[in-house]
């Protein structure tokens, strides 16, 4: 679906670039970035480490001013945090001292629902994300795929119009990955939000989206290419994998890549001779 066909885009950046710091110690970090991600479009963004994954996302998130350009959400420039977006990032936001019930109805307190409409509410999307039993216990009693479980449900239950998911299953096993990547695509297949979803993980960006946008190492980061990942939904990620499409996209991707993650790495591996 183009940003056309679906009215205004969810998300624009225009001729974003991003530099830190100042003087002398500047570093430009992002240079002349245009991405658009259309209503219920699930984008994924690949690069090297340190490339600007994280940057552009903060940027649609309003959590970082562009040095030039534009971030537009639903039409909205953006300016400071942007409400109706929901993030989820790799490091647990859950409080520690809430059970996973009050963790996700606290979403929703927050906003002016009371406490009895709140937990009806994360009582059912505790139910959707396979939580049931495990609704009255705390977080260091939940397992990492757990706790990203009622992570979802505490993002979800907004009902955010956005999501910006920076690499939020980074921390967990393999298998776990691909159960929360199903998890995610099943919730996302039946209320379709526009996704942005940052990844280091080529499959992982493959499997879930309708596009993957690629990075150059930085500085002055900048999309390279961009692959429309036009395999058939709904799709579950062990049986996706199989396609030999699938394959296709992952060599198509890792010839651009590739280059990139060398230059990004190339002096620190040049430097570890034995
Ligand atoms: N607040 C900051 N101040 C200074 N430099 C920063 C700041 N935030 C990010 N950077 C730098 O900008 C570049 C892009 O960082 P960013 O975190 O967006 O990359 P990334 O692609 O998400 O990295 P990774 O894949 O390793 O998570 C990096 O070189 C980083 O060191």
């Amino acid at each position: 679906m183009s940003a056309e066909a679906g009215g205004q885009a969810a998300i624009e950046l225009t001729g974003v670039a991003v530099s830190f710091g100042a003087g002398q110690q500047i570093y430009r970090a992002v240079a002349d970035v245009d991405l658009t991600v259309a209503p219920g479009e699930f984008v994924a963004i690949v690069g090297p480490t340190g490339c600007g994954k994280s940057t552009l996302l903060n940027v649609a998130a309003g959590l970082q001013a562009p040095s030039a350009g534009h971030a537009h959400v639903r039409g909205r420039a953006v300016s400071g945090i942007v409400a109706e977006a929901g993030y989820l990032f790799q490091a647990d936001a859950l409080m520690p001292w809430k059970t996973a019930l009050a963790n996700v109805a606290v979403a929703l307190e927050v906003k002016g629902a009371s406490k009895r409409e709140a937990e009806e509410r994360a009582l059912a999307w505790l139910a959707r994300v396979g939580l049931k039993t495990y609704v009255h216990r705390y977080p260091h009693q939940l397992s990492g795929g757990q706790k990203k479980r009622v992570a979802l449900a505490q993002v979800l239950i907004r009902d955010p119009a956005i999501l910006l998911m920076d690499e939020p299953f980074g921390p967990l096993d393999a298998q776990t990955r691909t159960l929360m990547g199903d998890l995610l695509l099943a919730l996302w297949q039946a209320d379709r939000k526009a996704v942005l979803f940052v990844t280091h993980d080529l499959d992982e960006a493959i499997a879930l989206s309708d596009r993957v946008v690629v990075m150059s190492a930085g500085p002055s980061s900048h999309i390279i290419a961009e692959h429309r990942i036009d395999l058939p939904r709904p799709r579950e990620i062990g049986d996706i994998r199989l396609d030999p499409r699938f394959h296709a996209f992952q060599s198509a991707i890792w010839r651009d890549l590739k280059a990139e993650v060398m230059r990004a790495y190339g002096d620190e591996f040049a430097g570890l001779k034995v």
